[in-house]
């Protein structure tokens, strides 16, 4: 019935474009010729079909379009003229042949030349490398998302070691720092106290319906440059420009979220450009209900397999969040779950390089945050899982320290509830130096959000402790690492394994290159999201993590390792991601967690078969 009267509107709409003149003759033919290739369904029940929160049915045509492969460039309506050149989804800019140009209302709104969209790549390209200052590269590529989109994701799959650094850290860091001036268009929602009680009405102005993925922020933790407020906005932003380049998800199942409830930030309190709400945060019962408000409009209006990933938030949230909707909701935090995953398979990696199991490791994290003790944590389980030895147990070889020190049994009733379980009997140690030298750890984690606190004494010290030293820089952006991948080699003259959080470029050290490796969730989150929807997987177990992680390791060549990397490139990070999505899907069939029945037999191909790829189709 509903599909009928659907259908009954659709040839109502024929019927009205019907009246005027040729451009809208032509947009009936196709709009007929479209509704007979839909055997009676209506671009409304296409939507249906890609799925309330999980479907994978290709709406727009985004996926595998080829040359030979012809398809409607629908928006509301279907796009022709000025229009298909302003719909960034559509637009193929030079690349739009002359037949295209004729039957598509083109014709003078383009110079006459023809670019393959390899040479636009390549005219772009050059155009991105010209600009020295990072902010305007971001810019720029900020500006092609919002006129060619496809050729955005195709700059970034084929540059991303390039271009990794631009969209994301360290440059991201900068642009939401600046977010008040530079924003333009609308990149995602923003929810604000403003909006309380209209929270759904809000979803529904989102112009896609189909959506899979949301990151969400509220802008608290924005890497380790602190409270942005509203303009944390970059970093959903950034994000989810990461699930579709580097983990396949369709750019239109994508949605970024900003919850604006305020800032403490009195610089941008006081800044006359500053884009969000000027007041102090909302916290307790009225951050919570709002937060509530939230999360069950984004069930109502997405459905129960929506991914929601929680993004930069403060610890005294981010922790109590994850724990409250975790049984109800699909949803993960990628400081502290995907980072945990991606750095145990950096360790695992390691391994190979500085022997034993992890079982025979001591590590030791300089901040005891979000990023520490999720990694912490998971590495305890991985250990657990592997020696059957209790988790209270395998916790004993991790040391955190914080902001006041190493964290020991006798502060234990003043910690926070996540630090608890680190509290081990030790004597009270002030500061890292100190705790390097008691603890004399094999590995050194850095996640205070704090630069240039792993010192030359420091590093010396795990230098002089250790034949090859494995030391992590995980704090965003380059500002914030607590050492630079020289330092490292320098300081340990040339024994150490290092890798970071944002990049660092190779370093010449006694006549030998170093390679540093990037520690980044980034390698997690896109294909750890695309096993979750292609699997249909209604909740995150702390094992899918696991799965993530040992994909992850699986990935790393000898020839890396020769390198003295312990993560692969990002050049082949598609092929990663395909390989940690079929790894967590796996998973979640085994544990019962997947709703997308029968199990695809090869899951590998299965999820390349449902990656995005940005090849322009050609227009009927
Ligand atoms: N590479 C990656 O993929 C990721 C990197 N990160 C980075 O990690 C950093 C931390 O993030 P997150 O864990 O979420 O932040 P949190 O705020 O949750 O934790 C920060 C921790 O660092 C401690 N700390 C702060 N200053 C110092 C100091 N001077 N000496 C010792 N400890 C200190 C804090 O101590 P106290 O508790 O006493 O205040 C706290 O325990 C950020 O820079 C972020 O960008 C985060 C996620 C992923
Ligand atoms: C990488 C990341 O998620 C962070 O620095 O917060
Ligand atoms: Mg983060």
């Amino acid at each position: 019935m509903l599909a009928f009267k659907r259908a009954n509107i659709l040839r109502q709409a024929i019927g009205v474009v019907g009246l005027y003149g040729r451009r809208e003759r032509k947009i009936r033919v196709v709009m007929e010729s479209t509704f007979k290739e839909m055997n009676g369904e209506s671009v409304l029940d296409l939507e249906d079909k890609a799925g309330v929160g999980g479907g994978v049915e290709d709406v727009y045509g985004e996926d595998r379009a080829s040359e030979d492969q012809a398809i409607t460039p629908w928006t509301v309506s279907v796009a022709s003229g000025y229009t298909l050149l302003r719909d960034p989804r559509h637009n193929k800019g030079l690349a739009f042949t002359d037949k295209e140009r004729d039957a598509h209302y083109l014709t003078g709104l383009l110079p006459p030349a023809l670019f393959s969209q390899d040479l636009q790549e390549k005219r772009l390209m050059k155009i991105l490398r010209e600009y020295k200052v990072p902010l305007q590269r971001y810019m720029a590529m900020m500006d092609l998302q919002e006129r060619n989109e496809k050729l955005f994701y195709k700059l970034l799959i084929d540059n991303v070691e390039e271009l990794l650094p631009v969209v994301y850290t360290p440059t991201v860091g900068e642009a939401c720092q600046k977010y008040g001036s530079i924003f333009r268009r609308p990149q995602g929602l923003f929810i604000s106290l403003k909006e309380k009680g209209k929270i759904l009405e809000v979803l529904k102005n989102w112009p896609e319906k189909s959506i899979q993925v949301i990151v969400v922020t509220d802008g608290e933790r924005i890497l380790g440059l602190g409270d942005l407020g509203c303009q944390g906005m970059g970093i959903p932003v950034g994000k989810l420009s990461l699930y579709t380049a580097l983990g396949g998800v369709r750019p239109s199942a994508c949605l970024p979220i900003t919850i604006d409830v305020g800032t403490n930030n009195k610089k941008l309190l006081e800044d006359e450009f500053y884009i969000g709400l000027r007041q102090n945060r909302a916290t307790g019962k009225e951050y919570a209900e709002l937060m509530e408000e939230f999360m069950s409009a984004v069930k109502q209006n997405y459905g129960e397999k929506v991914l929601i990933q929680f993004e930069d938030f403060a610890n005294h949230n981010a922790f109590e969040l994850l724990a409250k909707y975790r049984t109800t909701h699909l949803v993960f935090n990628d400081d502290i779950q995907g980072t945990a995953s991606v750095v145990l398979a950096g360790l695992v990696a390691a391994l190979k390089l500085v022997g034993g199991t992890l079982a025979d490791h001591t590590f030791l994290f300089l901040g005891a945050g979000e990023a520490g003790t999720g990694i912490a944590e998971l590495i305890a389980l991985e250990i657990s899982k592997k020696t059957n030895a209790p988790l209270e147990e395998t916790r004993k070889k991790i040391w955190l320290v914080d902001s006041k020190g190493l964290i020991v049994s006798s502060r234990k009733e003043s910690l926070q509830h996540f630090k608890k379980p680190w509290a081990h009997e030790h004597e009270p140690v002030k500061e890292l130096l100190g705790a390097v030298k008691a603890i004399k750890p094999t590995v050194l984690i850095g996640t205070s959000g704090v630069g240039k606190t792993f010192t030359k004494e420091v590093i010396e010290a795990m230098a002089s402790i250790n034949e090859k030293p494995l030391i992590l820089a995980l704090s965003n952006p380059t500002s914030q690492s607590e050492c630079t991948a020289e330092e490292a080699y320098t300081w340990s003259e040339g024994r150490a394994i290092f890798a970071s959080g944002s990049p660092f470029d190779p370093v010449e050290f006694n006549g030998k290159v170093f390679v540093p490796g990037q520690a980044n969730n980034a390698y997690i989150f896109p294909g750890f999201g695309l096993g979750l929807i292609m699997s249909g997987t209604i909740r995150v177990h702390d094992d899918l993590l696991l799965a993530a992680s040992e994909a992850l390791a699986a990935q790393v060549t000898e020839e890396n390792y020769a390198k003295g990397l312990i993560y692969p490139p990002f050049t082949n990070i598609r092929k990663i991601s395909a390989h940690i999505a079929a790894n967590v899907a796996a998973k979640a069939y085994e544990l019962g967690l997947a709703s997308h029945l029968p199990r695809p037999k090869d899951l590998v191909k299965y999820a390349e078969s449902c990656m995005y790829t940005p090849v322009y189709g050609s227009y009927r």
